[in-house]
């Protein structure tokens, strides 16, 4: 890998497609079957997609982009982002751009610590069956940790027992629940087989301990002992656009973001919004994307009301933004050493582990949601986003090659974004086949 990766690329979305790949190439010394690979020319064959999913009658392609100008920690980092929706790279690029020049991101994460859950029931005096279990916990330690040696060894496996007495659904006349919770330190990995294995193996002794009935034994996706959180704090000069001053922008994300902690239908779009960047880098890098979103989404839950896993305010002359979301993510396990596409992404991303992983997750998200917030808070989304959309809609209507941007920008230009205007333009056009070497993103 080149000495001086660099997330700054300005102007990268203007170069053709094939010098884009290989600005990449050479900062990232990638192989010719890596450049393959993102050409789209290698991917996933058949056979290995065949021995991952049951039924398996082909693969799926969806669109690679590099999120850019992200600095966290004082580190650069390029971002992978397989999403088929337009301006979400664009978005995440400018919002970084931001950030990076007013010191970019700062972000943390909690060690991998995952929860396994056991139910227990028909386990008599709950007081009783409690004390018996906590009672029996280094025994129950001992137990989970013995099915996963080489997790032990490597400093993690089974660290604590957590005992939970919830109300019964049904009301004061059914069982309270007994949930046993495992905390689990899954190291590198995202830790569900790990950890179900575990809870599934302590399971016959808390039986014996309680005397009770074990029913369900599975990870918890609402990870919330494993967090990541990032902050920016941007002086209010840099965010002066659209002919308005910095402190209006800011009003606007500060009052886009009162909006969303008060009122859940708009907590769900914002946190949409969120999900947008941290879900295309979750593709791209071979994690569990419906884990990701269940943890988050019931991480916003969390007091009874759902919220934004983001927030803004104004402090100082800067408009300050945090979030806080759990990340279970892996750097092994799973699909991410199988697929070969997640690991040139990982390679991409330069993370050394999968906290810093989670850092550069977190700071996406944050990212994500601040472009989102800065349109909507001020001229609209549709002018930048349909923008981009344009694109889309001129290949639906038929435009290939180099007619692509000429129907996109006569339909922006036009100020209808609409399939039928998009044919129209069309039809007016000379016929032309460009090579993919000329496909830029204008
Ligand atoms: C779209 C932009 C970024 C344009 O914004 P702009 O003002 O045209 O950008 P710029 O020309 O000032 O460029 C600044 C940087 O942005 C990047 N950039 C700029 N253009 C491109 C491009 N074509 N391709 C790739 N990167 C691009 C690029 O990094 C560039 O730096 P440079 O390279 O020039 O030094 C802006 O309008 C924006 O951020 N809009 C918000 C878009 C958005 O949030 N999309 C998400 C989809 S909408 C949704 O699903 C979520 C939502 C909105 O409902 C969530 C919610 O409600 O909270
Ligand atoms: N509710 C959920 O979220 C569920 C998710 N899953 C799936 O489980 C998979 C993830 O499970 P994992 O246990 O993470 O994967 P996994 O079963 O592939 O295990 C990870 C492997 O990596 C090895 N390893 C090597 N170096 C390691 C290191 N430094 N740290 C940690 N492990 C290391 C471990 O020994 C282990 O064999 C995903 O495919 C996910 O979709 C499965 C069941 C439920």
């Amino acid at each position: 890998m080149s000495d001086t990766v660099t997330s700054r690329l300005a102007g990268f979305h203007k170069l053709p497609l094939e010098e884009r790949l290989a600005r990449i190439g050479q900062m990232f010394r990638l192989t010719e079957a890596e450049l393959d690979q993102l050409r789209g020319e290698s991917g996933l064959d058949l056979s290995t997609a065949n021995q991952m999913i049951e039924n398996a009658v082909g693969t799926f392609s969806l669109p690679l982009g590099l999120g850019l100008n992200l600095n966290v920690n004082g580190r650069d980092y390029l971002v992978p982002m397989a999403v088929e929706e337009p301006s979400v790279v664009a978005a995440v690029s400018f919002a970084s751009k931001i950030v990076r020049e007013a010191g970019g991101f700062v972000a943390e994460a909690d060690e991998s610590m995952m929860i396994g859950q056991v139910q227990v029931s028909n386990y008599g005096d709950a007081g009783i069956a409690r004390e018996r279990i906590l009672d029996a916990k280094e025994q129950i330690l001992a137990l989970a940790n013995s099915f996963h040696p080489a997790m032990v060894a490597r400093g993690g496996g089974a660290k604590d027992v957590e005992v939970r007495l919830l109300p019964a659904p049904e009301g004061p006349r059914g069982e309270p629940l007994l949930i046993v919770h495992l905390l689990i330190d899954a190291q590198e990995a995202m830790g569900a087989n790990l950890i179900n294995t575990m809870a599934e193996g302590v399971a016959p002794l808390i039986e014996q301990v309680t005397g009770g009935r074990v029913y369900l034994r599975i990870l918890s996706n609402l990870a919330d002992k494993r967090l990541a959180r990032a902050t920016c704090r941007i002086p209010l000069p840099l965010l002066a656009d659209f002919g308005l001053p910095g402190e209006e922008i800011a009003e606007g994300i500060a009052q886009a973001s009162r909006f969303a902690e008060a009122d859940p239908y708009r907590a769900a779009t914002h946190n949409k919004g969120v999900m947008n960047g941290i879900d295309a880098v979750a593709i791209a890098t071979g994690q569990d994307w419906r884990s990701i979103e269940a943890g988050a989404h019931a991480f916003a839950c969390r007091g009874g009301q759902y919220r934004p896993l983001s927030t803004w305010y104004l402090e100082e002359g800067h408009l300050v933004g945090r979030i806080e979301l759990p990340l279970a993510l892996g750097m092994v396990g799973g699909p991410i050493k199988i697929h070969p596409g997640a690991q040139v992404a990982l390679k991409l991303m330069r993370a050394t582990s999968v906290r810093e992983l989670s850092m550069v997750f977190a700071a996406v998200g944050l990212a994500q949601n601040f472009a989102a917030l800065r349109a909507l808070g001020s001229v609209g989304i549709q002018k930048g986003h349909m923008a981009m959309h344009a694109r889309s809609v001129a290949v639906t209507a038929g435009a290939r090659g180099g007619d692509v941007e000429k129907v996109a920008n006569l339909l922006v230009k036009a100020g209808h974004v609409k399939v039928e205007k998009a044919r129209e333009i069309l039809a007016s056009l000379p016929p032309e086949t460009p090579a993919i070497a000329t496909l830029t993103n204008g």
